[in-house]
């Protein structure tokens, strides 16, 4: 308790110096009144309500960061105490009728210290919308990073029909087309069996960075399942997103990645389907582009 308080000391010690001045100054000008004068409903009211308000400091001050805030509540609190313990002295203590300094000292920091109370609480509001909206973000980034893959560092499945759901409504809005790109690795179920799942693995991860070279600051690439990469291209008609399609196949045939055991340069190719958007909703986009690579894949399919 003591070590919290510690910042803040020397703020204590100046309260503690004005309550005893205040008392020193009372002792000076007055004279103590007999245990048979006090009046305890008052004694326990106004000393009650004095204590409280050093309690609020100290559960302020314990549980707040030091800074503007902070100040402010603690110095209301404090003025508050201060005024209340100014109040509980003249049950104690009788001053000449001609004395009227002990009502400034009672009466005056009351209204101030309410002030800078309400200052301090109106900061406190404003800090706390600031913590909480920060609490958002982090919270929706942490829920957007659990839509990631484990393997790459692509979106997933899930992951890519949201960004779709919200790339066909700016291109809606902006009446710009938008289209979407297929790639799946040939005969990728080979790799997995000659060389082992890890080495497909290394593979992957290879290939989603060779396409990510090769692709525009504006594309999203993601991994749909297994070895299939789905791109969504905004702003971008058909014959733009079969130019990229065909890149994109020239750099994943180039792609010379060596086999981890022996270093043996694997031969791979990859197919790949485009379709634009029309106005229809994203798994319907999705089921088509799945269906023109699966028509892109016959051949193989057949040869195979
Ligand atoms: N190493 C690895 N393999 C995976 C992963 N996910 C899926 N696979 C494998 O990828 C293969 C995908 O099979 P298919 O869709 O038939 O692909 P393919 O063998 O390339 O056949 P085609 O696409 O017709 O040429 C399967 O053998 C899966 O076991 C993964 O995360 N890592």
């Amino acid at each position: 308790m003591f070590c919290v308080l510690k910042p803040h000391r020397w703020k204590l010690a100046l309260l503690l110096l004005a309550a005893n001045l205040g008392l020193i100054l009372h002792l000076a000008c007055g004279e103590l009144k007999n245990v048979s004068e006090w009046v305890w409903l008052d004694i326990i009211g106004e000393g009650g309500s004095a204590l409280l308000a050093l309690v609020w400091l100290g559960l302020v001050l314990k549980s707040r960061p030091a800074g503007r805030v902070t100040n402010y509540l603690a110095l209301g609190l404090s003025c508050i105490f201060f005024s209340w313990w100014i109040d509980s002295l003249d049950e104690f203590i009788r001053l000449p009728a001609s004395i009227t300094w002990d009502h400034w000292l009672e009466s005056g920091p009351m209204p101030v210290g309410m002030i800078l109370l309400t200052l301090g609480i109106y900061h406190w509001h404003r800090e706390q919308l600031a913590i909480s909206a920060q609490m958002e973000k982090r919270e929706r980034l942490f829920r957007e990073h659990r839509l990631f893959d484990t393997l790459t560092p692509l979106g997933g499945a899930d992951y890519l029909k949201r960004q779709l759901a919200d790339s066909l409504q700016d291109s809606r809005d902006q009446q710009q087309p938008l289209s979407l790109l297929a790639l799946d690795l040939d005969n990728f179920t080979a790799i997995n069996q000659a060389y082992g799942h890890a080495e497909g693995d290394a593979v992957l991860q290879a290939l989603s960075h060779v396409l990510l070279l090769n692709l525009r600051r504006q594309d999203l690439l993601c991994r749909l399942a297994g070895d299939r990469f789905v791109v969504v291209l905004p702003n971008t008609g058909e014959r733009q997103a079969q130019a990229l399609a065909l890149e994109l196949e020239q750099a994943v045939r180039s792609l010379a990645h060596k086999t981890r055991q022996h270093g043996e340069r694997l031969q791979l190719a990859a197919s790949t389907a485009v379709v634009m958007a029309l106005d229809e909703p994203p798994q319907d986009l999705l089921k088509r582009l799945n269906l023109t690579l699966a028509r892109a894949k016959q051949p193989l399919a057949k040869s195979a």
